[in-house]
């Protein structure tokens, strides 16, 4: 899969493991920054960049990486077409894709380290959202018709 990965420089150190590691698993990964942790940077910008590159359709899915997780998590979701969680297990960073179409994986890099990181990646790589699932569906596009109605296109 091709993905992007952006970080604060909270997120920085585990952004440099999870692309090597996902590298070593053989899809094709976008770094959008940060390129170091020695410099303060703003979690929305590496949310940015982030949700720029999926919704252009430069890469299919991203992670981001904060220290916390949250506050990119916060901030992705204020783009359109952006299915952003903070995910800290495997089982919702898969079930996140299938049931409800999940696009960008965000999670903590002061909460948890490299090895979950890497089940989580796996889990949300591995996931398809369940386009059969009639349920899914529903809900996905009642979600679509929140992001009209609360952005004033509908
Ligand atoms: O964890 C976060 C809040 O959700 C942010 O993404 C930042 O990583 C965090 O706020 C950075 O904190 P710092 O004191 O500026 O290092």
């Amino acid at each position: 899969m091709k993905l992007a990965l952006s970080a604060d420089h909270a997120g920085y150190q585990l952004k440099q493991y999870l692309i090597t590691y996902l590298q070593e698993q053989g899809h094709e990964v976008v770094d959008l920054g940060v390129d170091t942790d020695a410099v303060r940077s703003d979690y929305p910008d590496a949310a940015k960049a982030l949700g720029e590159a999926v919704l252009s359709g430069q890469v299919e899915r991203g992670v981001l990486v904060c220290g916390s997780g949250v506050g990119a998590c916060v901030a992705a979701n204020k783009m359109k077409g952006i299915y952003a969680a903070i995910c800290h297990d495997a089982y919702s960073a898969g079930q996140g894709v299938q049931h409800d179409n999940m696009n960008v994986l965000c999670m903590g890099a002061r909460v948890i380290g490299p090895a979950l990181a890497e089940s989580l990646v796996d889990s949300f790589i591995a996931a398809h959202f369940l386009e059969d699932g009639e349920r899914y569906v529903r809900r996905f596009h009642k979600i679509q018709s929140m992001e009209d109605h609360f952005s004033g296109e509908e």
